[in-house]
């Protein structure tokens, strides 16, 4: 299903009906709708319709005939309907967009040719946006019983390459993408309408607030490129324990007219407009060329030429279900607008997109994923750099340096995200460790204490429980390999960027900028890494106690106390530490009571009870370890000795079976 839904870009064209001024002696039609799907550009004679004017006399503008014939998804002639529009063309991707898929629909075509018309419309005749969330809002009704629905919208234009907020007539405003690579504008307003009235209300507000300035061809021409954006959230109400949560984004655009400056006469604030619309039209025309090539490998898509193909990065070609409507007018007058608007039109409908849909299995493929944001996070790399601009351009730090800087925040969001995960994915490691170490104590209490046919059972059961523990442990082990090669790549990636700033500085030097920007990259993901070191320290120190505290019979409650403290990335010590002082300390002092403190755990302790305590420890070590050979060696059950750095067999925890060994075996196994 999805596949079919959305496996092309599909393009229409609307023709809309003459008007007033293209009625002249010297004018005619130049387009010709053959059908439903084919229209014929500057026909030879016998289609020409010349406004109830003999033909023959009439051809004064164009000697020769083009008869040119284009075939689109659709062709709607002069007499369409709003209505037929939206069924033909927005509807049919909201089937995508209901199951997960972003999609947009663009209105494209010179100034007058009926963009506005097609997208907005009037209240009388809305169009396309209202009726969009009309059939959206009827949709969500339809489906209430079985899923949750949250909707939100917003509204910009992009203006002299400015992007303005025009709900609430906020800007420029600034466009990123965020670490999933999704586009996003920074302060940009989101409403959440109530129905599609409040839509109607919220369109006709915003277009209050659009750029707008008169031209020789449209008395309300608009001047910027209008963008509504709708978010729909979705999740099955029935799905248990991995609910299916989908968000797609639609994006319906009204293009600023796509004459050019010489045609309409344009002066100058309204020849540097037009300009810069035909900037970012023709930033879209080489980002919709480069798609569409078949020869091309799609390894540089010029995406960041402008706001607008910035802004729609993630609409065309990407994940995105995308419908160009192209406006013409059938006019003469028109003659080389509408040309290029239809060959524009025609290099879009070459596009094919790799589509996937948004729906994410809340409990799986976050390693998948995860691998898909650092390929495309590389891609936006390749795109910064991409070489060819380097060997032209001369070496521009003014250009180049947001672009590093881009992609130095890329890099170093995917490296805090692939630490998590490892911090992760070794968490689980410990656990399974503990699981299997927990597995094994219990079957060997049930050797020592049961009866021949109860062990029998008690190992059958534990064999089967560690076969699945071990099984889940490789899962881990293939989960972290994974993780380090994702993590050297972007190690690569970054090695790249080091050496791309140090060629944009001096004498090898990166740019300060630059320099200061790695330096903050490199400074946040160590507190991220010190915080989180800490809380899994935290964490695991729990765990440690508690499953020493079991394996001596102490209760493990706040009364107990213990006393460890854990340092910052030596969380493996934590093992050797709390064995040791429950096994050593615990039965030598009658005090019991666990504090766990762990260096830069910031916020939980202040630094002077962190003082205090650590003396505290340090005193106990030393009143413990005065017992012992060596100050921080203890004895294992093979008789050879382990220190803090030797942790191998505290990780094997051989020690802890081998209890009888410590001072304090007897008194540990009667609970305190
Ligand atoms: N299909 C149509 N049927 C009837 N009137 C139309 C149609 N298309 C456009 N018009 C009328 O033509 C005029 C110009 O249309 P519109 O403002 O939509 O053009 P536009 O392409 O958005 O122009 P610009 O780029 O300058 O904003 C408007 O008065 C509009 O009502």
């Amino acid at each position: 299903m999805a596949t079919d839904v959305c496996n092309h870009v599909k393009v229409v064209v609307r023709v809309r009906p003459i008007n007033s001024k293209e009625k002249g002696d010297d004018l005619r039609k130049v387009v010709h709708v053959v059908d439903g799907r084919m229209l014929i550009f500057d026909p030879k004679e016998n289609h020409i319709s010349s406004f109830g004017i003999p033909k023959v006399q009439k051809r004064k503008v164009r000697v020769v005939n083009k008869d040119l014939k284009f075939v689109f998804d659709n062709v709607f002639g002069e007499d369409s309907t709003q209505e037929e529009i939206f069924e033909n063309t927005t509807k049919g991707v909201l089937d995508g967009f209901m199951i997960g898929f972003n999609c947009t629909v663009f209105a494209y075509g010179a100034t007058g040719a009926g963009k506005t018309h097609t997208m907005l419309g009037s209240p009388d005749e809305p169009g396309v946006m209202y009726r969009t969330m009309k059939e959206l809002y009827k949709r969500m009704e339809d489906d209430k019983e079985e899923k949750v629905f949250e909707v939100a919208c917003s509204y910009l234009e992009v203006y002299n390459e400015q992007i303005r907020d025009l709900m609430t007539n906020v800007g420029p405003l600034a466009v990123w993408e965020d670490d999933s690579r999704k586009v996003v504008v920074r302060g940009l307003s989101l409403h959440q309408p109530k129905s599609a009235d409040d839509i109607l209300k919220a369109l006709d507000h915003g277009n209050r607030n659009r750029s707008q300035h008169p031209t020789e061809m449209n008395a309300t021409s608009s001047r910027s490129h209008a963008v509504f954006q709708i978010y729909l959230k979705q999740q099955d109400k029935n799905a248990g324990l991995n609910p299916n949560v989908c968000v797609a984004k639609m994006s319906l655009i009204d293009l600023a007219g796509s004459e050019r400056a010489s045609a309409s006469n344009a002066r100058g604030a309204r020849l540097w407009e037009g300009s810069n619309i035909n900037r970012s039209l023709l930033a879209l025309g080489n980002v919709i060329n480069v798609l569409a090539d078949p020869k091309s490998k799609k390894g540089h898509i010029p995406y960041r030429a402008s706001k607008l193909t910035r802004l729609l990065k993630d609409s065309l070609g990407g994940n995105c279900r995308t419908v160009m409507i192209a406006n013409i007018s059938p006019s003469s007058k028109m003659y080389d607008d509408t040309h290029n608007t239809l060959k524009y039109a025609d290099r879009a409908k070459q596009i094919k997109s790799s589509l996937n849909s948004n729906v994410v299995s809340l409990n799986s493929h976050v390693g998948q994923y995860a691998v898909i944001c650092e390929k495309q996070r590389e891609e936006v790399w390749r795109e910064a750099h991409n070489h060819e601009s380097l060997d032209n351009m001369k070496l521009d730090v003014i250009s180049l340096s947001p672009r590093l800087s881009d992609s130095l925040q890329a890099i170093f969001s995917g490296r805090a995200q692939i630490r998590r995960e490892q911090l992760d994915l070794e968490r689980q490691l410990k656990e399974n460790a503990l699981r299997q170490r927990h597995s094994e104590e219990a079957n060997q209490q049930v050797h020592s204490f049961c009866a021949k046919e109860k062990t029998e059972k008690a190992t059958c059961k534990h064999e089967r429980r560690i076969a699945s523990l071990r099984t889940t442990q490789q899962h881990i082990h293939d989960k972290l390999i994974e993780a380090k090669k994702r993590f050297q790549n972007n190690d690569d990636w970054l090695h790249r960027v080091e050496n791309e700033m140090k060629l944009l500085g001096q004498n090898a030097n990166p740019p300060e900028v630059l320099e200061k920007d790695l330096y903050c990259h490199r400074l946040e993901l160590q507190v991220d890494r010190t915080q989180r070191n800490a809380h899994f320290n935290l964490n695991t120190a729990r765990q440690a106690c508690s499953y020493v505290c079991l394996m001596h019979r102490i209760q493990y409650a706040p009364c107990t106390r213990l006393i460890a403290c854990i340092a910052a990335d030596e969380h493996l010590c934590l093992w050797l530490f709390c064995y040791r002082m429950v096994n050593i300390l615990l039965p030598a002092h009658s005090r019991h009571r666990v504090v766990l403190t762990a260096a830069g755990l910031a916020g939980e302790i202040d630094s002077l009870e962190n003082q205090e305590l650590e003396q505290l420890v340090l005193r106990e070590r030393g009143v413990v370890w005065a017992d012992q050979d060596t100050g921080e060696q203890c004895t294992t059950d093979d008789g050879t000795s382990t220190t803090g750095g030797d942790l191998v067999p505290i990780l094997s925890f051989s020690h802890l079976a081998y209890h009888q060994d410590s001072p304090c075996s007897e008194s540990s196994l009667s609970p305190i």
